[in-house]
């Protein structure tokens, strides 16, 4: 049986193939939500047969649509959202202070929580983020709450009650060791009991600076325990750097305080990586520990530049993120075109440098991210037996911001691809499946 059976160009990434284009396709996606098959268009009758579906319930794609797989989001401040787009006037060290600290202790008042994480997740959702990996705050009925919203408008999820029990401007807004461990193991029991099917804790020390030795040992033997994802923040800033040598002496480098606590596993992702030795990358490809690539945070508070190939050429799994609200946009295409924009930023730097293409960045925030959190077995791109989590994306959306134009030596679908993370928005997001549901539109999801 089929819930859904489209027919129409499909675009995503495999390890070969960076950008693959599967034109006059047919893709039946199982009342399970999973892909059962891709066939041609040109096999129809003989498909219909095969897996036992109505030729005349096939969704045809319009001209100017195709689907791509739904983009992943592997970094995210779900309570950072309420101040998205304002105060990035300092560096991190000062904005963590002023700003984010303050704005965060609020998320113990569950009304607040509950009007912020809603509009996050509907507001992601609709950006076409189909999976997102989030900071909440040290607050756990909050962060359950962030947990119960994913589950309910649909979005896939890794949530994490965030843990840090020094270094804050603000004296509400901590914990102690015994605190942050015993809300911890609250937080992943009452989450796992819910037994949402797309949602997942993470374990979530805020990163070193915040953390003693005696929290991330704690951390690092919990997620261990309970075989869980872990993501946190690294080498992002340099006045950052400073303060984890005056912290922590005896460790050679910011990679190794992780490292000690068994806190980089191939299922942990740490956010930035800006200023990381070709050692340490060497130290995250052994462990499998990815990185969260975020463009918009790193420009937006003077953080540094990541160098992205050379991530890529070290062999350590890579992903985008928007770091909302270091980053001020919550759009993953946004993310797109950004890692574009660093990629020549370097190459404008040392002509040597080999700038990222388009169809690479696409990957990266598809099956790279999946890769990234370690769901590439179950999303990032359209593989049969994986979940449906895709985009319908309509290049010439109505009140959208393209126009086309007639480029004769060019082939439609050679055009179309990178005019839309390029020029597109989420007006060319026409529909958004997770694991085959529709989730945008759907009228519970009216942004207020
Ligand atoms: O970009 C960032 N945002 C944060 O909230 C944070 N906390 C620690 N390090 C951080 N970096
Ligand atoms: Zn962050």
């Amino acid at each position: 049986m089929f819930t859904h059976v489209f027919r129409g160009t499909f675009i995503h990434s495999t390890p070969e193939t960076a950008l693959q284009v599967l034109e006059d396709a047919l893709l039946g996606v199982d009342t399970a939500g999973k892909i059962s098959f891709i066939g041609k268009g040109e096999n129809l009758l003989e498909l219909s047969q095969k897996f036992g579906f109505n030729p005349s319930d096939v969704n045809q794609l319009a001209q100017h649509e195709f689907f791509m797989p739904g983009m992943i989001d592997t970094h995210i401040h779900a309570s950072q959202y309420s101040y998205a787009g304002t105060a990035l006037d300092m560096p991190l060290l000062q904005w963590l202070n002023t700003y984010t600290f303050p704005v965060e202790s609020h998320f113990k008042d569950l009304e607040f929580a509950k009007k912020v994480y809603t509009q996050v997740v509907k507001r992601t959702l609709r950006n076409g983020t189909t999976t997102a990996c989030y900071f909440a705050t040290i607050h756990t009925d909050a962060s359950l709450l962030l947990g119960q919203i994913a589950n309910d408008f649909g979005q896939r999820a890794l949530v994490g009650k965030v843990c840090m029990d020094r270094n804050n401007s603000v004296k509400h807004y901590r914990e102690t060791v015994q605190e942050s461990v015993d809300e911890t193991h609250r937080f992943i029991k009452e989450l796992l009991n819910k037994k949402y099917p797309l949602v997942k804790p993470v374990v979530t020390p805020r990163f070193a600076p915040s953390c003693t030795e005696a929290l991330l040992e704690q951390l690092g033997t919990i997620a261990k325990n309970n075989n869980l994802h872990i993501q946190s923040h690294i080498s992002e800033n340099i006045d950052e750097l400073k303060l984890v040598k005056e912290l922590f002496p005896d460790s050679e480098t910011y990679t190794d305080i992780y490292h000690k606590f068994n806190l980089l596993t191939d299922k942990t992702i740490m956010a930035h990586g800006c200023h990381l030795s070709d050692k340490e990358l060497t130290v995250f490809r052994e462990t499998g520990t990815s990185l969260s690539h975020c463009p918009n945070s790193n420009v937006s508070l003077c953080s540094g530049i990541l160098d992205a190939r050379n991530v890529l050429n070290h062999k350590v799994k890579l992903g985008l993120g928007t770091d909302v609200a270091g980053g001020y946009s919550s759009s993953i295409l946004d993310a797109v075109r950004r890692t574009l924009d660093a990629s020549k930023v370097l190459t404008i730097q040392n002509p040597q440098h080999q700038t990222l293409t388009f169809e690479e960045v696409f990957r990266l925030a598809t099956l790279g991210g999946s890769q990234a959190l370690s769901l590439d077995d179950q999303i990032g791109n359209f593989e049969i037996g994986k979940d449906f989590d895709a985009l319908r994306v309509n290049v010439a959306a109505r009140g959208g911001p393209i126009d086309l134009h007639k480029v004769d030596h060019l082939t439609s679908y050679s055009l179309f691809p990178p005019i839309c993370p390029l020029k597109g928005d989420d007006r060319n997001i026409v529909e958004v499946f997770v694991a085959g549901r529709k989730v945008v539109p759907c009228e519970d999801l009216a942004l207020e």
